[in-house]
């Protein structure tokens, strides 16, 4: 699957931090159901490669590893089944690494510096990460009028509030999150939520 299928095949990506609340099929059948296929896990807690290991298997869902910082977590997240990597921020290491395993790679930018670096290393398509803390839509909008073939997936502190005038933005393909699985959260509240964002108009 190419970064390109991942990146359209929903304006939002789910961003779930794991820590054994709800069952990890239950929840990726929820989200697929409520039209968002596409999840990313966070390698951030015990349970994170279990859950792709298991979500992997739910028609219908495109699972992904999140946080993955080096060549070991990659490896890991591949033998889990994972089928795109997102990582916080951009190093040629990782992205070679990625390369060589064929998945679509999402690394995390947050200046021109990076982008370039990644353009340098054959990438187009970034995650604009952490997006409101490194200066929101002002910051993209500036950060992308010099890139133009470039498109961003936003990442952190975006909300359901803020989300539509991110997926407004010409250079935003899709946009990443964490408020439809919030802790406490049913997995009623969590399919409302998930169908509200899912239902998003895009560019
Ligand atoms: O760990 C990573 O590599 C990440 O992907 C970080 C996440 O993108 C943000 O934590 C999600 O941001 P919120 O929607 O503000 O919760």
């Amino acid at each position: 699957m190419t970064l390109e299928e991942v990146m359209h095949a929903a304006p939002v990506i789910p961003v779930l931090v794991l820590d054994g609340e709800h069952d990890p099929v239950a929840l990726a059948e929820t989200l697929v159901e409520a039209g968002l296929p596409v999840l990313e896990v966070t390698l951030r807690t015990p349970q994170a490669l279990g859950a792709i290991r298991a979500m992997a298997g739910v028609k219908g869902a495109i699972v992904g590893a999140g946080t993955v910082l080096n060549e070991w977590q990659l490896f890991e997240a591949r033998e889990a089944g994972a089928r795109f990597i997102v990582a916080p921020g951009l190093t040629k290491g990782l992205t070679r690494a990625v390369a060589s395993t064929g998945l679509a790679y999402l690394p995390g930018v947050a200046t021109a510096g990076d982008i370039m670096r990644g353009l340098d290393l054959g990438l187009t398509r970034f995650k604009f990460f952490p997006a409101e803390a490194s200066g929101g839509l002002p910051a993209l909008r500036a950060l992308s009028a010099p890139f133009g073939a470039v498109r961003f997936c936003p990442t952190g502190g975006i909300t359901e509030a803020s989300a539509p005038e991110w997926l407004a933005e010409p250079a935003v393909t899709c946009i990443g999150g964490s408020w439809m699985v919030k802790k406490g959260m049913s997995l009623a509240e969590i399919g409302d939520a998930a169908a509200r964002a899912a239902s998003l108009a895009r560019s």
